[in-house]
């Protein structure tokens, strides 16, 4: 039975973000993931997980300046310094709330640069970091998004990904397969499923209705049958719940979305 994790900084807009824990938890989620925990001290995200019982599963690196419209530093050159405090400060966290796993975020390709120089400077940023997440047992993750939400994002596709882990050569390196990005690039979602699960390679999913990232039962993607091709193959890790609820900040709008989890939890699932 797929796993699923609710992704606060988009699930329970509705309420503050440290009331999300709770809300998730009185929902049946066990699990948590969101992008960035920086604004809070690690002992109070820790209190909160521990208090409703839940654990973290995921979050990611810090970016750059989010609000200057950065996507993450990997792939910029001259930023390596940057870059590897950064990753000293996820890590400090992820031990912190005993997280297994962090995203890091590839960045916009910068225009002023060769191709070459970007490329090697993401696969020597993502080696640093794989190697310094491995000594505490932390897996790094890279993640194709797609160019309509992300324009100029170095990385969009599975396929890219893969030949960059394989580069990266570190097993601790792996891919988050973010399924709404993947439907909206690529499509062919099963097959895409079929053929990179089994790699083993494919460190953590999320999931969103497409086009317009609303529950996964709202849109063009069959998600049942993912879920059920899912548990075919037999991925064991979490699918993070990355959608932003149809009915928006109303009170209870994500609660009233959740309709389509409850054959999965339950396990009337057909
Ligand atoms: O946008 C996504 O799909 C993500 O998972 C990133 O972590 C944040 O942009
Ligand atoms: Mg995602």
């Amino acid at each position: 039975m797929p796993r699923f994790a609710a992704n606060l900084s988009m699930l329970y807009n509705e309420v503050d973000f440290l009331q999300r824990f709770a809300a998730a938890a009185s929902d049946g989620f066990t699990a948590v993931e969101y992008l960035f925990p920086y604004e809070h001290a690690p002992e109070v995200l820790a209190a909160e997980l521990s208090v409703h019982k839940l654990q973290q599963v995921l979050f990611n690196a810090p970016p750059g300046d989010w609000a200057a419209g950065e996507r993450g530093i990997a792939c910029l050159p001259g930023r390596q310094a940057e870059f590897r405090d950064g990753i000293a400060r996820a890590l400090d966290y992820a031990a912190a709330l005993h997280c297994p796993r962090v995203h890091v975020m590839a960045g916009l390709i910068p225009l002023d640069q060769s191709a070459q120089e970007v490329r090697q400077t993401y696969i020597a940023n993502l080696r640093f970091a794989g190697e310094a997440a491995a000594r505490q047992g932390v897996n790094i993750l890279i993640e194709p998004i797609n160019g309509r939400d992300m324009p100029g994002f170095f990385l969009s596709r599975q396929d890219q990904a893969h030949v960059l882990v394989a580069e990266i050569g570190l097993d601790n390196v792996q891919v988050q397969m973010d399924l709404y990005h993947a439907q909206i690039v690529e499509g062919d979602l099963s097959m895409k499923l079929r053929q990179y699960l089994p790699t083993g390679r494919v460190g953590h999913l999320q999931i969103a209705g497409v086009p317009q990232r609303h529950e996964p039962d709202l849109g063009e993607v069959n998600f049942s049958h993912l879920f059920n091709v899912i548990d075919e193959l037999g991925f064991d890790g979490w699918i993070g719940c990355e959608y932003r609820p149809a009915r928006g900040t109303a009170p209870h709008a994500t609660r009233d979305g959740l309709g389509w989890l409850q054959p999965w939890v339950t396990g009337n699932a057909t």
